[in-house]
C-alpha cells in the first residue's frame, strides 16, 4: 500500500491548496463525462475546503455531490454532515450542483440504504472522493468495531452500508471500501498532530483495527497542524 503525504505550513495553505487540486480533476472529469460525481466528508475539518471549493469556476451543474458517511440524525441536527454540507459547499456557484441524499427522515437508517443506494449507483464510479478521518483512525463511517465493517470492506459490498460503532453516537450509513477505492482521484484531509500520529502509527494494522487502510492505497493525504 502506498500513499501521498503532503503536509501544508497551515489550515488556510491546505484548503486553498486542496481546493484548487478538487476543481482541477473535476473539471479535466467534466471533459470526458456528461455528469461526474464527486464524494465529501462531514464532521469538523472540510468546512475551509468546502468554502473555497464551493467557488470554484466549473460547470457545476454537471456534478453530482454525495457524503462519503451520514450520521442518521435529521438535517436540523448541529451533527447532521447534510447540513454541513448544504451550508459551506452547495452554495456560491457549486448552488448549481445536484445533492445525492444520504438521509430519509422518513425512513429508518437500515432499510433506507438500499433505497439510497439506487439513487446513487448510476452515478458511479466517483471521480473525486475526498475523505476525512477521526484520531480512532476511521474514515467515512467506516469504525474500528463496527458491526458491519467486515461486510463494507469486502470486495462485494453494497454501496451504502448501515452502520453501529462503539465510537459513533448515533447509527449511520457509509459508502462502502470498493466505492469509495472505485474513485478516480482519492484525497484524505487530516487536520493536527494527533491525527497525523494516527495515521502513522495505522501502519501495518489490519483494516478492522485501523479502518483508514482500506482506502490510503494510491490516495494524496493533505495535513496541517
Ligand atoms: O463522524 C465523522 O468523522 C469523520 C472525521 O471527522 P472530523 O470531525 O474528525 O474531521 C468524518 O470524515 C466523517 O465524514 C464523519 O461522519
Amino acid at each position: 500500500m502506498s500513499y501521498d503525504f503532503v503536509a501544508y505550513p497551515d489550515r488556510d495553505m491546505l484548503a486553498i491548496d486542496l481546493a484548487n487540486r478538487l476543481a482541477g480533476e473535476l473539471r479535466q472529469a467534466l471533459a470526458h463525462a456528461d455528469r461526474v460525481t464527486l464524494a465529501v466528508p462531514g464532521g469538523t475539518s472540510p468546512g475551509p475546503v468546502f468554502d473555497d471549493l464551493c467557488a470554484a469556476d466549473l460547470d457545476w451543474s454537471r456534478v453530482d455531490v454525495l457524503l462519503t458517511d451520514e450520521r442518521w440524525v435529521p438535517e436540523d441536527s448541529p451533527r447532521s454532515n447534510t447540513a454541513l454540507l448544504r451550508r459551506r459547499l452547495l452554495t456560491d456557484r457549486a448552488a448549481a450542483a445536484r445533492l445525492l441524499p444520504l438521509y430519509r427522515p422518513d425512513m429508518e437508517c437500515d432499510a433506507a440504504a438500499a433505497a439510497l443506494a439506487e439513487t446513487i449507483a448510476p452515478e458511479l464510479p466517483l471521480a473525486v472522493v475526498l475523505l476525512g478521518m477521526g484520531a480512532d483512525m476511521h474514515t467515512a463511517s467506516l469504525f474500528p468495531g463496527a458491526d458491519r465493517l467486515d461486510e463494507a470492506l469486502s470486495r462485494d459490498a453494497p454501496v451504502l452500508v448501515p452502520m453501529r460503532a462503539p465510537g459513533a453516537p448515533e447509527p449511520r450509513v457509509t459508502l462502502s471500501g470498493p466505492v469509495l477505492n472505485g474513485a478516480l482521484h482519492k484525497h484524505v484531509l487530516i487536520f493536527g498532530a494527533e491525527k497525523r500520529a494516527a495515521l502513522e502509527g495505522a501502519r501495518g494494522k489490519p483494516a478492522h483495527e485501523a479502518p483508514i487502510n482500506a482506502v490510503l492505497d494510491g490516495a494524496v493525504v493533505h495535513w496541517a497542524e
